[in-house]
C-alpha cells in the first residue's frame, strides 16, 4: 500500500509570524483555519483585493494585520510561514522562489508540489487536537472524516485529560516509574474485553 510520509506537527502560531497572500476564498478559508486552531496566531495577510468575508473572519483580532497592496519580496521580511493563496499561478510560484530563497516554509494552496507543508483537517475537542491529513488526494474525505470522528470522542474525555494531568503532576519516582504508572492506569482504554 502507498503510504503518506508527511510527518504531522502542531506549530504554535501565536510565536510565529504567518504570511497570506491573497484573501479570496481561499485566502479566506485559510486564515478562518489559522484563527480556529489558534486565536492568537501572529498573521499578516497581504493581498490586492479582499472578499468581504475577510473582515468578519478577523474581526476583533488585534494579532492580524490586513494590508492591501501587491505582494512584493520585502513581505516575507521576518516571517515564519507563507502560505500563497492567489489565483495566479506564476505569482505564486513567484512567491515560492522568493521564499525558499529566505528559506522561509511555503504553502502554495493550488500546487501541492509547491508545499513544504500541508494544513489539515482538524478535530478539536478541548484540549485534544487531531489533524488529519489525506496525503493530498481528497480534502473532502479529510474533512468528512473529521466529521465522524468528532462525533465519535466523547466531550468527557476533556475531564479524562485534566484528571490524567493532575495525576501526572502528583507522581513522584523517577521517569520510568511514571511511564510504567500512567501506562497501567490508562490501560482499561484500549483493554480488548
Ligand atoms: C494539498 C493541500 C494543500 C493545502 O492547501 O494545504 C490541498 C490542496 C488542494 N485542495 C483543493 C480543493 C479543496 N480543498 C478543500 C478543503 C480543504 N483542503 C485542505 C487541505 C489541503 N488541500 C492540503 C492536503 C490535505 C491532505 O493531505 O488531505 C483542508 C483539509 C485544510 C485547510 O485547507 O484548512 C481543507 C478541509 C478543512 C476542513 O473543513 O476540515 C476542499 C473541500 C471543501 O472546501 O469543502 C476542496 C474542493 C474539493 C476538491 O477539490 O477536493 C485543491 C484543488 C483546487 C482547485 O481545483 O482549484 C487543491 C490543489 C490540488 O489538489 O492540486
Ligand atoms: N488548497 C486548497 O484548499 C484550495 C486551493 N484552491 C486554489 O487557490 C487559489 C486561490 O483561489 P481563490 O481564493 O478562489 O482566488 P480569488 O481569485 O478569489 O482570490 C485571489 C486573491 O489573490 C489576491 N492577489 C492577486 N494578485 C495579487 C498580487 N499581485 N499581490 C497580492 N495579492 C494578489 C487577490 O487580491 C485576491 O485576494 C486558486 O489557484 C485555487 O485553484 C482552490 C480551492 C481549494
Amino acid at each position: 500500500m502507498e503510504q503518506n510520509h508527511l510527518f504531522p506537527v502542531f506549530f504554535k502560531l501565536d510565536q510565529l509570524q504567518v504570511l497570506v497572500v491573497g484573501a479570496g476564498n481561499v485566502g479566506c478559508e485559510k486564515v478562518s483555519a489559522i484563527l480556529q486552531n489558534c486565536p492568537a496566531a501572529r498573521v499578516t495577510v497581504v493581498a490586492t483585493w479582499f472578499a468581504p468575508e475577510m473582515a468578519g473572519i478577523t474581526e476583533g483580532y488585534n494579532n492580524v494585520t490586513l494590508v492591501q497592496k501587491e505582494f512584493s519580496c520585502g513581505d516575507l521580511f521576518g516571517k515564519d510561514l507563507v502560505i500563497a493563496a492567489t489565483a495566479d499561478k506564476e505569482l505564486n510560484s513567484c512567491i515560492w522562489e522568493k521564499a525558499k530563497a529566505s528559506r522561509v516554509l511555503i504553502n502554495v494552496a493550488d500546487t501541492p508540489a509547491l508545499c513544504d507543508f500541508y494544513l489539515g483537517s482538524v478535530v478539536q475537542k478541548g484540549n485534544l487536537k487531531i489533524a488529519i491529513s489525506t496525503n493530498g488526494k481528497s480534502p473532502t474525505i479529510a474533512k468528512r472524516l473529521k466529521e465522524v470522528l468528532n462525533d465519535a470522542i466523547p466531550e468527557q474525555l476533556e475531564n479524562v485529560l485534566h484528571h490524567l494531568q493532575a495525576i501526572r503532576d502528583r507522581l513522584k519516582g523517577d521517569f520510568a516509574d511514571k511511564v510504567k504508572k500512567l501506562n497501567e492506569l490508562t490501560s482499561v482504554l484500549v483493554s480488548k474485553d
